[in-house]
Formats: C-alpha cells, sequence, structure tokens
C-alpha cells in the first residue's frame, strides 16, 4: 500500500464524554474505541497517524477524586494528574487500536508514549488561569467551590460553569523525536495526551512538573511541527468550521487561508474556548511550515483527507 505521509490526529477531550455527571470507565472506552474506528480507517487508507488528546474533563475528575480522599490519602499534584490521564487514555486507546487491527487484519501495532511539554516557568498564564477543566457545573455550585476551595471558576462557552486553572504555551516537547522514530519504523503512536504533561527546565537544564494543564490543540500543533507532520487534524463534534455559528446565518467553510482565518477570528466567528484556540493550532502550525491543517468529526476523517468534507486550512 502506498503511504501517504504523517498525520497528527488531536481528538477532542470533551468527545470522550457522554454524560460527564454519570460517566463510567466503559463509556469512555466506548466513545474512545468509536475515534479509534475512525482513525484505524484512515491507516488502512495509507496514513502514519500520531493521535494525540485532549484531558480537560478527565484531569479535573483525577484531582476531584484526589481532593475529595485527600483526609485519608496524600493529594496529587495538577503535573502528576495530567500523567494519570496520559496513562489511561494511552491505554484505552492503544487496546482500541489493537482490537481494530485485529478485527480488520492488519498487521499494525500501536504504542502510548507519556509526554512532557516544557513550558516557561514566566508565563504569565501562571497567573491568570483559563483552562477549563473537570466536570460542568450550575452556577451556585461553581460560586460555593470557588469560596470553600478557592477554585477560580469561570462560565464556558455557553455550556455551564467550570473550574479554570493555568494553561502556559507550550514551546518543546521533550518526547517529539522519540515519537518521530516510533513513525518511522511503523507504528501508531498514542502521545502529546492532554497537550502534554506541563515541565519547566531548571538552569541546570533539569526537568520538573509544574501545575498546569496545557491546551491539547497547541501542544498538538507543537509536535505536528516538530516531527514535520504532512498534515495536522483536529477532530472535534463538527463536521465543518462554520461563520455565524449557530446563528441563522451560519454558512460552513470548506477551505479558508491563513490570512482569511485571521481576518475571521477578528471578527469574533470563533468561540473563545472551544473553536478559537482549534484555529490558533491550525494558523501555529501553518506558520512553522506546516502545508496542511483540517478541522472534522471522528466519522469523516478519512473523507476529509480525501478533500470531500471538513474545513482545510492553508497557508
Ligand atoms: N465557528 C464555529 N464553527 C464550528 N464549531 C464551533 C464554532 N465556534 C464554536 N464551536 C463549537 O466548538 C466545539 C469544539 O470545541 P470543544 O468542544 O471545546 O472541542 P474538543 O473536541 O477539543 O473537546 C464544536 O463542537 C462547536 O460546538
Ligand atoms: N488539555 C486539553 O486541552 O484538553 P481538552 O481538549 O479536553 O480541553
Amino acid at each position: 500500500m502506498e503511504r501517504k505521509g504523517v498525520a497528527v490526529v488531536a481528538v477532542g477531550g470533551n468527545s470522550l464524554i457522554k454524560d460527564a455527571q454519570h460517566q463510567t470507565v466503559k463509556d469512555q472506552y466506548e466513545a474512545g474505541a468509536e475515534s479509534m474506528h475512525h482513525i484505524a480507517g484512515m491507516i488502512a487508507d495509507g496514513w502514519d497517524v500520531v493521535v494525540t488528546h485532549g484531558n480537560g474533563p478527565q484531569v479535573g475528575f483525577v484531582l476531584r477524586r484526589s481532593e475529595l480522599a485527600r483526609h485519608e490519602l496524600h493529594e496529587v499534584p495538577l503535573d502528576v494528574c495530567g500523567a494519570d490521564t496520559q496513562g489511561a487514555i494511552g491505554y484505552m486507546f492503544t487496546q482500541a487500536l489493537y482490537n481494530e487491527f485485529l478485527r480488520r487484519g492488519m498487521n499494525k501495532k500501536a504504542v502510548a508514549v507519556v509526554t512532557q511539554t516544557v513550558v516557561d516557568r514566566n508565563d504569565p498564564a501562571f497567573k491568570n488561569p483559563t483552562k477549563p477543566i473537570g466536570s460542568f457545573m450550575d452556577e451556585k455550585t461553581a460560586k460555593e467551590r470557588a469560596e470553600k476551595e478557592g477554585w477560580v471558576v469561570v462560565e464556558d462557552a455557553g455550556r455551564g460553569w467550570r473550574r479554570v486553572v493555568p494553561s502556559p504555551i507550550p514551546i518543546d516537547i521533550v518526547e517529539a523525536p522519540a515519537i518521530r522514530t516510533l513513525i518511522d519504523a511503523g507504528f501508531v503512536v498514542v502521545g502529546v495526551g492532554g497537550g502534554g504533561i506541563p515541565v519547566v527546565r531548571t538552569e541546570t537544564g533539569e526537568l520538573v512538573g509544574v501545575e498546569a494543564v496545557i491546551d491539547k490543540d497547541f501542544g498538538s500543533s507543537l509536535l505536528a511541527t516538530m516531527i514535520k507532520a504532512d498534515v495536522f487534524i483536529i477532530s472535534t463534534a463538527v463536521e465543518k468550521v462554520a461563520l455565524n455559528y449557530n446563528k441563522p446565518n451560519q454558512v460552513w467553510l470548506d477551505k479558508m487561508t491563513v490570512a482569511e482565518a485571521k481576518a475571521y477570528m477578528a471578527e469574533g466567528h470563533f468561540a473563545k474556548g472551544s473553536m478559537l484556540p482549534k484555529i490558533q493550532a491550525c494558523i501555529r502550525f501553518l506558520e512553522n511550515g506546516g502545508k496542511k491543517a483540517i478541522i472534522t468529526n471522528p466519522e469523516n476523517l478519512t473523507r476529509a483527507l480525501r478533500g470531500e468534507t471538513g474545513t482545510l486550512i492553508v497557508p
């Protein structure tokens, strides 16, 4: 089979959640397996794939479990909560891919890489938390938690209230060369979960974890740049990006250039905390040598790569 190139596919954390209040491990596995079914389709079509994923809801659940158990067990710092989510989601994705390859008779293996992402210790984000994590809450619960537990809470893109934590900009991915080597050796890689575990470099070059959650779209875009991916894809809940989203004059976009994307951004077409970081992440990839970025939903990944749907963004 002709190899088509390397694709970095970023899978949304929200798309792994069916019911945030009553989510079971089985629900999450099933939601992940659905995305992996479509990713296996891309691989069968000839693409070498790195799957990255969000962890916004999941990292908040891990942190909350740790807080609720603090009378009995030590609390888990946020970087370690992020590492926990990479392990759990990496386990589910690689197992789902293993089973897909088995069913399809494909000679492929998937591997998950615990990934550290370097951030700047002086990033202003540490003083201004913006990244929503965990469950959605009503305003009353959110404000009570803010008062009793010291949480910072915000209204999240019209979907309810959420706790927010610092989200510094990723500047380096420690395991990027290892991920490229694995891809070149024929593995499907699951990596950069939750944008990567946030770490800073000390003056002597050592790595130390910091309490934050990186935006997975920005972490994934940086990985795509570092491994020189042929295409960067964001797999989310919508088939295409829209202008005037959810308004009577909504228009779905088939294609836009970076210049057009910037103009639409300035006009306020992309919601903060949902579509905006995805567009910004695609722009970064394209301004750093990338040739092609696509935003679509899991079921349309293969068709979007063939140019049949999705929103294509080009330099
Ligand atoms: N202009 C837009 N076009 C399409 N979707 C948009 C737009 N603005 C906001 N959205 C919303 O952004 C959502 C994707 O963001 P989010 O749910 O945060 O993603 P993730 O899949 O990474 O968890 C879409 O499902 C849609 O509801
Ligand atoms: N880390 C992160 O950006 O996760 P979500 O995509 O789930 O918000």
